[in-house]
């Protein structure tokens, strides 16, 4: 019997996502022996930059990716709002596993929602694209970095450095941290990022045998809607650390995307919408991108570049 290797972060919600695919893979294949293989990548290492300012995409994936290509490891479970648009010569995204909830998560000890925080409350987020709505909403509030994983987040909140803090509502879910979350965002007010919630199985382009083990963890409507966000990003050339929006739903095979590009400071957003059939999702997400164009989102991304 052959071993199918999981390369992953040791982080304890990238750990957790490996372990739902070996789950998954066990129990979809009795017999199969699942192993993970931690790895540290340069993401983790770096910690006192804000990650904007590091700017390198994949910075999560290139020892994953690596490992790969040298035959340590046969996939790499990835959050597929850290996936690079790009793919390495040889790799490929094979999978897409059905999406945890994809809003964003208001975080707080004192405070039950945005909307109750006091003026000039201290907000913490590094994410651009969150900033930018919440200035957008509030431009009273005090944004400030906040880097770290899911756990270390929580301790610099419950330290009492921030008022509030926004996170990815399914971390905080799948790490088993659903009861801090004071309330959700709905995406009228934070559109998720790419990819948001969902996760995605990497594998090397000619291995059919993992390929196929890898079949039934697909979900095909979030295939559907992470490939049409994820179109969006790439037309608009953004990594994951850049003021852009994009979240689509599927409904009887319509897919409806929305998407967002903002202003740092909240003083300008951009935001357009398209409808229609699920199996045009990639060209749908370039149509958006092209309408957000035409709006002028070129120019507020130029301008996030330079000063990053
Ligand atoms: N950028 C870090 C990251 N990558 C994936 C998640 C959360 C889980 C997900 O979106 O799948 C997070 C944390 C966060 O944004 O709060």
């Amino acid at each position: 019997m052959q071993t199918l290797r999981i390369a992953t972060r040791k982080s304890a919600l990238a750990l957790w996502q490996a372990n739902y695919v070996k789950t998954a893979l066990e129990q979809a294949h009795p017999g199969l022996q699942v192993e993970l293989v931690p790895m540290s990548t340069q993401g983790d290492k770096i910690l006192d930059t804000p990650l904007a300012k590091i700017g390198g995409k994949g910075l999560f994936v290139k020892e994953l990716e690596t490992a790969m290509l040298e035959g340590r490891a046969d996939i790499a479970v990835h959050s597929m709002k850290d996936v690079p648009v790009e793919f390495p010569e040889g790799l490929m995204l094979h999978t897409i596993c059905q999406r945890e909830d994809p809003r964003d998560a208001f975080v707080s000890n004192r405070y039950a929602s945005l909307t109750e925080l006091p003026q000039g409350a201290v907000v913490g987020t590094s994410s651009l694209r969150r900033q930018c709505q919440l200035k957008a909403l509030r431009p009273d509030l005090q944004i400030r970095d906040l880097r770290g994983n899911v756990n270390t987040r929580l301790a610099k909140l419950d330290a009492g450095e921030f008022d509030a803090i926004i996170l990815a509502s399914a971390g905080l879910i799948r790490l088993g941290f659903a009861e801090r979350i004071a309330s959700y965002l709905e995406v009228e007010t934070s559109l998720p990022a790419n990819g948001q919630g969902a996760v995605g199985i990497e594998c090397r382009t000619g291995d059919l045998w993992v390929q196929q083990l890898l079949a039934p963890l697909e979900h095909k409507d979030t295939r559907i809607c992470v490939l049409a966000e994820r179109a969006m990003n790439r037309r608009l050339q953004g990594g994951c650390q850049v003021p852009i929006g994009a979240f689509a739903l599927v409904e009887q095979q319509q897919l409806w995307l929305r998407g967002l590009v903002g202003q740092l400071d909240g003083s300008q957003i951009l935001r357009a919408e398209v409808r229609g059939a699920a199996a045009d999702a990639e060209a749908l997400g370039e149509q958006l991108a092209q309408q957000l164009l035409a709006l002028g989102a070129d120019q507020i991304l130029t301008a996030v570049y330079q000063q990053a």
